[in-house]
């Protein structure tokens, strides 16, 4: 049987220079090409513009009056204009790809992910985290891809500095890069104010859910409101505090942009020709060339803090995405679930949970359990003692470690899985109520409202027309539109963990006395786990579990639930008087609608 697998457990992969970078990566090829074609002609036609302007310059300063370089000029000009555009647009769509490329992986490792590493992850805070990261980045981008279109014009400009003055060009050079670090660093300090308010603000928010969540518990006690209240107020306080320090710093950083730019044309106006290092002559062409620059120069400076950011939160992103679950399988297209079968068995299963913050990792198994098909199976057992997690691990929900599940005596393996479980439907603890039901062919309607009477719940979930359920219900009441829905989805296998553990008298009753062998009458079968007394007289195998095992086969009617009875584990065997999918009859039984 595979193993767990989750990339969690994975070396955390060095550092890369960029984290922005790769994720573009994920966007659309074609758009990408688009881009870069784009990008080629926007920098050619300024790079044209810009050397007519010069040859113009050049003409004035010789006493001749060219016609040409004005033409050429304008034509280049409207070709950078028109490019520019595009450049700018194609970058946007490029990053958006890229951005719509991350959430498409979400969405994969989300649904096709182990189920146990999904609930390892808290899988729901790091999705919301990962859209944070990927709003941020959005947010950023209009501004990144103004500065991207700037940094085109800048190069080019900076190409044709070369061309005049090696010297200048090659000075300008080692001057913007000693500049650029200072700045780039100034950027990331600023940048990790933003980090650090970030943490104080997921805490601040950890904090507020704690209060609402708990609000009646913080209502009824003083200490503790008092504990929660002062934890979050500290950090507001230093949420405020960063936030503060962070513009301030931000503010100075833009100061220095048009002092740094200004320093540069004064180097080359100032220095330069007294140290020899460019002739007279020369000097208006490169001027010129350093105001053609300094727009371009500007917005990018101006955008570095915007750049530092967005890899920031690109870096975040990648490492989220490191920690995603290994995928499972491949969804297949044509994979359909078997629309009847004769048993289910493990042998020799286990499962281990992470320690997590225990001592040592809860352990079930080895079990062996065989369930006929149309049979009704009841789990009991301590809290504690395993039963859910069995519950999770009999659809393969959970894994095994160790140990095979069989379908129909032949093994489940990867390639089956899907198929696998789409024989069941469960009504977890934790169940979710989705706010539609199923729109597909499979889902029965007419049943789940025939459900839903049969449970007394009808009357408070009208049929809306548009398949939106109302889940304004009690605890109770969920629990029993969950199960008119599960029903109503027809497959073979029902599961149940503590149905009645919210019900009325009237219902614990109903459920052990009418409402299972309602269910075995549908054709399901039906393994549920339950604190309510002495099931066995409902189940055709009656399984205790004890810390992880399985403790005894069959209980009898004089058994009790919390008997002590701690016999080896037992392969459990249906019930003979009971028929067995496998003779005609209760494969009939079995044939979903
Ligand atoms: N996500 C998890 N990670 C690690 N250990 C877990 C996890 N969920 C449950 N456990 C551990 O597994 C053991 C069995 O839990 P399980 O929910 O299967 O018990 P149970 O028999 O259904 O209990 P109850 O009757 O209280 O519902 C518990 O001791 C618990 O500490």
């Amino acid at each position: 049987m595979a193993k767990r697998t989750s990339s969690s457990n994975r070396p955390p992969p060095s550092r890369p220079p960029s984290s922005l970078l790769p994720l573009i990566g994920l966007a659309d090829r074609s758009i990408l090409t688009r881009l870069v074609i784009t990008g080629c002609v926007a920098a050619t036609a300024n790079l044209i513009s810009l050397m007519s302007l010069s040859a113009e310059l050049s003409g004035w300063m010789r006493g001749e009056v060219l016609d040409t370089p004005f033409l050429i000029f304008c034509l280049s000009l409207l070709v950078s204009y028109a490019f520019a555009k595009r450049f700018v647009s194609l970058t946007l769509t490029t990053a958006f790809s890229a951005l719509a490329g991350v959430r498409r992986r979400f969405l994969r490792h989300v649904t096709l992910g182990g189920h146990a590493d999904i609930l390892d992850l808290q899988a729901k805070r790091s999705f919301d985290l990962g859209n944070h990261h990927l709003e941020r980045i959005a947010a950023l981008l209009p501004n990144l891809s103004i500065a991207a279109n700037m940094m085109l014009v800048a190069a080019v400009a900076y190409l044709y500095l070369w061309t005049l003055s090696t010297v200048g060009a090659t000075l300008l050079l080692v001057a913007a890069l000693l500049v650029g670090g200072w700045y780039v660093r100034e950027a990331q300090r600023t940048r990790s104010l933003l980090g650090n308010a970030k943490e104080s603000e997921l805490r601040m928010l950890q904090g507020f859910s704690e209060l609402v969540g708990g609000n009646a518990e913080v209502k009824l006690g003083k200490a503790r409101r008092d504990e929660l209240t002062q934890a979050v107020e500290a950090d507001v306080a230093r949420w405020e505090e960063l936030k503060r320090r962070h513009g301030r710093n931000l503010g100075e950083l833009f100061s220095w942009i048009a002092t740094i730019i200004i320093g540069f044309s004064a180097v080359f106006v100032f220095i330069f020709p007294r140290m020899g290092a460019m002739s007279v002559s020369e000097l208006p062409l490169v001027t010129s060339v350093i105001l053609f620059l300094a727009r371009p120069l500007s917005k990018f400076l101006n955008a570095v803090p915007d750049y530092v950011a967005a890899e920031d939160a690109a870096a975040q992103l990648t490492a989220l995405l490191g920690t995603m679950p290994a995928l499972e399988y491949e969804p297949s297209r044509t994979a359909r679930a078997p629309r009847r079968f004769s048993s289910i068995e493990l042998r020799g299963v286990s499962f281990a949970y992470r320690a997590g913050l225990r001592p040592e990792p809860f352990v079930i198994g080895p079990i062996d359990l065989s369930i006929p098909a149309g049979s009704v199976v009841g789990i009991v057992g301590s809290n504690g003692s395993g039963k859910s997690t069995l519950l999770r691990v009999i659809p393969l929900l959970f894994r095994p470690d160790e140990g095979q599940v069989l379908l129909d005596g032949q093994p489940v393996e990867t390639d089956r899985l899907e198929a696998y479980r789409d024989l069941f439907c469960a009504v977890f603890q934790d169940h979710h109520l989705f706010t539609r039901l199923p729109q597909g062919p499979g889902f029965d309607a007419e049943l789940f409202r025939e459900m839903l009477a049969y449970l007394k719940i009808d009357h408070l979930v009208p049929d809306t027309g548009n398949g939106l359920l109302n889940r304004d219900l009690s605890k109770g009441q969920r629990r029993r539109v969950a199960l008119a829905v599960a029903v109503a989805e027809g497959r073979p296998v029902v599961i149940l963990d503590e149905w009645t553990s919210d019900q009325d008298a009237e219902f614990r009753t109903r459920f052990t006395n009418e409402i299972i062998g309602k269910l075995r009458a549908l054709g399901r079968t039906v393994i549920f786990v339950s604190h309510d007394g002495d099931v066995s007289s409902v189940c055709d195998v009656t399984i205790r579990m004890t810390n992880g095992r399985m403790t005894n086969d069959r209980m009898t009617n004089t058994e009790t639930i919390d008997g002590s009875t701690d016999m080896p584990a037992a392969t459990a065997a249906s019930r003979p008087d009971m028929g067995s999918a496998s003779d005609p009859a209760m494969a009939c039984l079995q044939e979903t609608a």
